[in-house]
């Protein structure tokens, strides 16, 4: 069998139009693309907006990219290649006013360790719980490490390797500042792999932390991807040594706005949005419903979240791994001030984990936006913006019944929050608030056993007919969604008449510590 060359994408967010767009680079040119997207516009939780007379530019979904990494050099490769580096804002890894990040708890704001040694100190030994944490990390190394291959709880892991207050304080604020999740129900294997690779291969964390190199996880397709895009940008990438965070002029929507551009010149690729599939339908070639038409397609990509997979599927009980996972909803309260000085602290913002007493409206943070991008505005004016983050996982009980807070009762307790954190009692110029429903997959505890049996599912009854991409998976970065969609495209364009599925890693990951 030779390579599928008729292929439609389910979903037009980040990793549907990466997996359009490398198929568009890679698939030879009689190959026909067909993207399906059920909203109206691509892009998906990217959504960069200009609001008011002054145009100021709220990010209501991701906000920054990171340059480290395989993922982080496969996404400037393309941020190269579609000619975004003229509109490119980098942030330098010694910016203070971007690096410096803060936990609320349990009633102020608590500068992190981790930016220079002397500030380190200074936070360690004024604040009693990170001072107390100081022994459970010095007695790490001689915890006995967990069975091979034992998946558990990130509050699990981190109390049974350091201590119960590390987790609940510091492991779940940077959890909030993730997943918007619970450490009480995410996956350690499948959130902080690296942590549990260590434990796993090391004994321990810290042993492994300083024994460890950090290409040592990497599997030989990934070495290999790497070693590529770094000889192909060499000089180019050399630059991006020293940057920390990077956005656009006009936000993280031009990144998805530009694939868009480029596929809407390709003579062999269609776009669609406002086309919901409804069902999937599995013979010759698969038969792909909509409420606007049906089409056909040799191999259809799903980028949908996989639950949504799961529900236009045939038959229900063949890939119930699927509808395992619930996906949390975020509350995004963007505030402009026309004050360039409101805030106490400089950094980042504000982290509050599940363990601060008082948190009523279920505040997840607070990101200090003007600090971290403080150029996307017109440069005459200056601001202070702030996005509010709540919900996530405490939101899990109303998402089912869709009964979320009313918008201007968010709008109104990010006010009382700003004036009880931060004392800030001016009233915002500008402000955008909005529900970013079900737009972060959250990983429980057996995720990765889930993926091997989804894998071997789907090699069984949907070969080389179905595959899979998306932040349901294998992480939810925009980085981590870019390179999956490149990794699927290459495998299927390179491997056929293989079988290729998306979820291959779990064939290859153990090869790490055997
Ligand atoms: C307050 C809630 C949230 C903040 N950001 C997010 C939420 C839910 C969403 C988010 N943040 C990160 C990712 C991963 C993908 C990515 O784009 O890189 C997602 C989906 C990255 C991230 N944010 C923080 C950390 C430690 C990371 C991991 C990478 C890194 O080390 O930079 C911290 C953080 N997030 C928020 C705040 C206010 C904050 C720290 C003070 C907001």
């Amino acid at each position: 069998m030779s390579s599928p060359n008729n292929f439609v994408i389910l979903g037009g967010g980040i990793s549907g139009l990466s997996a359009a767009w490398y198929l568009s680079r890679y698939a030879p040119s009689t190959t026909k693309i067909l993207v399906l997207e059920g909203s109206n516009r691509f892009g998906g939780w990217i959504k960069s907006k200009r609001v008011g007379q002054h145009k100021i530019l709220f990010e209501q979904g991701p906000r920054t990219l990171r340059p480290n990494g395989i993922g982080g050099s496969v996404v400037l490769d393309m941020v190269n290649r579609l000619n975004l580096i003229p509109s490119l804002h980098a942030v330098t890894k010694d910016d203070d006013a971007a690096k410096d990040r803060f936990i609320y708890y349990p009633d102020k704001i608590v500068k992190l360790p981790g930016t220079s040694l002397l500030s380190s100190m200074k936070s360690v030994f004024t604040n009693n719980f990170l001072l107390k944490s100081i022994p459970s990390i010095l007695f790490e190394p001689f915890i006995k490490p967990a069975r091979n291959y034992h998946d558990e709880t990130i509050h699990e892991f981190i109390s049974r390797r350091f201590s119960k207050s590390i987790s609940d304080i510091l492991i779940s604020a940077l959890i909030h500042g993730i997943y918007a999740g619970d450490i009480n129900k995410l996956s350690i294997r499948s959130t902080f792999t690296r942590l549990y690779n260590l434990e796993q291969k090391y004994g321990s964390v810290i042993k492994g932390l300083l024994m460890s190199n950090k290409e040592e996880f990497l599997s030989q397709q990934d070495k290999y991807l790497l070693k590529i895009i770094n000889d192909e940008n060499k000089d180019f990438l050399s630059i991006f040594k020293n940057v920390s965070l990077y956005s656009f002029k006009d936000g993280i929507e031009q990144l998805s706005s530009a694939i868009v551009n480029d596929l809407k010149n390709k003579e062999n690729v269609q776009l669609k949005t406002n086309n919901q599939v409804t069902k999937l339908e599995f013979g010759e070639n698969v038969k792909i419903f909509t409420n606007e038409a049906v089409y056909e397609a040799d191999h259809v990509i799903s980028a949908l979240p996989s639950r949504a997979l799961y529900n236009i599927l045939p038959e229900k009980d063949v890939l119930p791994h699927l509808n395992y996972n619930p996906s949390v909803s975020v509350a995004t309260i963007n505030l402009a001030y026309a004050h360039p000085k409101i805030l106490p602290v400089k950094g980042f913002g504000y982290l509050i984990p599940q363990s601060t007493p008082h948190n009523p409206y279920h505040v997840l943070g607070v990101v200090f936006d003007s600090n971290a991008m403080p150029l996307q505005d017109e440069p005459s004016r200056t601001y202070t913006k702030l996005t509010i983050m709540m919900g996530g996982h405490y939101f899990n009980s109303i998402s089912e019944k869709d009964d979320f807070p009313k918008k201007e009762i968010l709008l109104q307790q990010s006010i009382e929050i700003l004036e009880k954190h931060l004392g800030i009692y001016s009233t915002p110029l500008y402000y955008l608030v909005d529900i970013q429903k079900n737009c972060i997959p959250q990983y429980y505890v057996g995720h990765y056993s889930r993926l091997k049996e989804l894998h071997y599912a789907i090699k069984n009854h949907y070969a080389n007919r179905l595959s899979v991409t998306g932040a349901s998976y294998w992480g939810i970065s925009i980085n981590d969604c870019v390179l999956n969609s490149a990794k699927l495209v290459l495998n299927i364009l390179s491997n056929s008449p293989n079988v290729v599925t998306g979820l291959e890693e779990v064939e290859i990951q153990n090869e790490h510590y055997l």
